[in-house]
């Protein structure tokens, strides 16, 4: 039996690459493309009279393949089926990272799964406060409502958009330059911000479409985002990269960080660096990137 080290609320999440929990083909080696996190999803991407294969196919999985670093995320039924309460009691008795709360509305909705993960916590004992959440955001009403769901409870590491479901919802299709859920992603970017919690996009479904998906990654990235949700190992690379910071960025943040404690005791607080006026909350961002790209591993430097 395979017992996985406690999961931690902030780490990489560059990539959360889907796949349908009922294909042991998919899931048993899927740690192997290097997405930082996987989604097993006994949701929308399994049938509805194969809820309990796919359940048997992701415990086993989860008993008997070490998946490593990445991170196993559970996305769960929505909480309108009858199919939650199960999913709650297979995802924790088989020691997953996480769990992912599709079509998540409302605090309380966040509260209801949260003392279902505790019962099964307690039900086959694994370690209390171990199992992580976090909110898909799929509808309007999520979206308004995504500051008090991502504060509704301690183990709540970040939300994402779902752009399948949020542009049903909205009576609209992918648009270029994303305008049309331009607002939705930035009122979430604020909402996980305030919570100081992590803050995903959506998937890209139109696989063959590297152009496009591009175009979409680097604005989810000027936007703030960490990282992405995904369907396919093709669209891992890309994300990556574009989440490192550049060694130009993490040169200037060097500087940055190595020139500020020698003003600071020489009495200044504001001052230039390379022609661009800093101080505080630009060093505070330089320790930020420098920290991103250790984690990201392109950091060569000593600080
Ligand atoms: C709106 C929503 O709810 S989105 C969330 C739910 N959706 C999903 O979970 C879908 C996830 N993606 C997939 O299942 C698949 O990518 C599909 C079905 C869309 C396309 O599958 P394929 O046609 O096999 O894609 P492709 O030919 O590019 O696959 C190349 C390889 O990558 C593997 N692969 C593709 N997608 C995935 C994935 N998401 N996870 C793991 N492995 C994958 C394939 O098994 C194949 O492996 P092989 O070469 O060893 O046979
Ligand atoms: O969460 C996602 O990105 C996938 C999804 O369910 C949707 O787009 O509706
Ligand atoms: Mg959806």
């Amino acid at each position: 039996m395979i017992k996985r080290p406690a999961p931690q609320k902030v780490r990489l999440r560059r990539t959360m690459m889907f796949m349908n929990a009922q294909k042991p083909g998919l899931i048993k080696d899927a740690y192997i493309y290097g997405s930082d996190s996987i989604i097993l999803d006994l949701e929308d991407a399994v049938a509805e009279n194969q809820k309990d294969a796919a359940r048997f196919s992701l415990y086993n999985a989860l008993k008997s393949v070490d998946y490593g670093d990445t991170e196993v995320i559970v996305r769960i039924n929505g909480l309108d089926t009858p199919h939650w309460q199960e999913d709650i009691r297979c995802v924790v008795a088989a020691g997953a990272d996480g769990i992912r709360i599709a079509k998540c509305e409302s605090a309380q909705d966040v509260l209801t799964v949260e003392a279902h993960v505790l019962a099964a916590e307690r039900e086959f004992g694994v370690e209390e406060g171990r199992t992580l959440l976090m909110a898909a955001l799929e509808s309007p009403k999520g979206i308004l409502n995504a500051y008090e769901i991502v504060s509704a409870s301690a183990r709540m590491f970040g939300c994402a958009i779902s752009g399948g479901d949020f542009r049903k919802s909205m009576h609209v299709q992918i648009q270029e330059g994303g305008i049309e859920m331009l607002t939705a992603r930035g009122q979430m970017l604020l909402a996980a911000r305030a919570a100081g919690v992590m803050c995903f996009d959506t998937m890209f479904p139109n696989i063959d479409d590297m152009e496009t998906f591009k175009q979409e990654v680097i604005q989810n990235h000027k936007m703030g985002f960490d990282g992405k949700s995904i369907v396919s190992p093709k669209q891992i690379q890309f994300v990556h990269d574009t989440f490192a910071p550049t060694q130009k960025e993490i040169a200037y943040a060097e500087k940055l960080v190595r020139s500020f404690d020698e003003q600071a005791d020489s009495g200044v607080g504001v001052y230039t660096v390379d022609g661009k006026m800093v101080d505080i909350p630009f060093f505070e961002d330089a320790r930020r990137i420098i920290a991103l790209a250790k984690a990201c591993g392109v950091y060569k430097g000593d600080l």
